[in-house]
């Protein structure tokens, strides 16, 4: 997988940590207990981080974060603006101000819907992270019930490892362990319920959470059901049993590049650019993606 080799550099920040699509960094004097994530307008697809970059996506996706922020009814990551630095310009659009917290090293995913590494695991064995399904399920079926599937985060580049919940136990105690699952489902199934009733499948997420080192609370942290951390499905394509299984579980935002990079790129070395319409279209998926949602237009 190609890294973004250039870390934006940000007056009075100091850059820590660049993920395939995100940047991390802290004040350059302080406080300690601040973080900036910054959401690049990179995209991701096939494990590589593809060229040229989407314009708006980062704005995009931290918009829809901070969204879902203000309606999850428990306590999240994001800080007031008076406790840090002014966040620069350049990035103020698809940058989040957090509070620094100690990370639990879980990812907490939910699944809705069986695809993906849950569908591989389950393909062998007939089950995901120690929970057993009924037989026959096929790639992209709705389960009759959520299921947290929680994974131990690998180092970038890599995937992550799919963990029972007994490990997350070993990982982190039984208490965080349970109060880790118990908020994933809950907010899982009230995001699910949301994006029904405006005709979007959430098939599964990924929250990450911490502890927060003043308060000992847990908190809520890292993106929360953005595109990138989730997929989405559009209802009425998922329904419409005329189409390919492929193309019933397209994803809202990345189908067009993934369609196109399977008709252009035999998926040795590094993908070709994408072309100008691809980038146009994918920006108008994320744009769709974000008012079917939120019921706002989007800019
Ligand atoms: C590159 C984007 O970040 C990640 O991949 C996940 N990650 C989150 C943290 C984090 N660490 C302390 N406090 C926080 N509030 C956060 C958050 N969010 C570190 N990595």
């Amino acid at each position: 997988m190609n890294l973004p080799t250039s870390a934006t550099s940000l007056a009075g920040w100091q850059h820590i940590y660049s993920g395939k699509v995100r940047d991390l960094f802290v004040p350059e004097n302080g406080p300690d207990n601040i973080l900036l994530v910054v959401a690049s307008n990179r995209v991701s697809a096939f494990d590589h981080v593809l060229d040229p970059a989407i314009p708006g996506k980062g704005a995009l996706l931290t918009a829809l974060s901070n969204w879902w922020f203000s309606r999850i009814d428990m306590p999240n990551h994001l800080a007031d603006p008076e406790s840090a630095p002014p966040v620069p310009m350049e990035v103020s659009d698809r940058a989040m101000l957090s509070r620094r917290l100690e990370m639990y090293p879980v990812e907490c995913v939910v699944r809705g819907a069986l695809t993906g590494s849950g569908f591989l695991e389950y393909r062998e064995t007939g089950s995901v992270c120690g929970i057993e399904l009924p037989a026959g399920l096929e790639d992209g079926d709705l389960l009759e019930t959520p299921i947290y599937t929680p994974a131990h985060k690998a180092p970038l580049g890599e995937h992550d490892e799919n963990i029972s919940y007994e490990q997350s136990v070993e990982l982190v105690g039984p208490e965080v362990a349970e109060a880790l699952r118990e908020a994933s489902l809950k907010i899982f199934t009230a995001a699910r319920d949301l994006a029904a009733e405006r005709g979007v499948i959430l098939a599964d997420t990924k929250f990450e959470f911490g502890r927060d080192p003043e308060t000992g609370e847990l908190v809520l942290a890292d993106e929360v059901l953005t595109s990138d951390s989730s997929r989405y499905w559009d209802a009425s394509v998922y329904f419409d049993a005329s189409l390919s299984r492929a193309d019933r579980l397209a994803s809202f935002d990345k189908q067009i590049v993934r369609n196109w990079l399977r008709s252009n790129w035999d998926q040795q070395g590094v993908p070709p650019q994408l072309p100008a319409e691809i980038v146009s279209q994918t920006q108008d998926r994320y744009r769709e993606l974000f008012t079917r949602l939120t019921g706002k237009n989007w800019g």
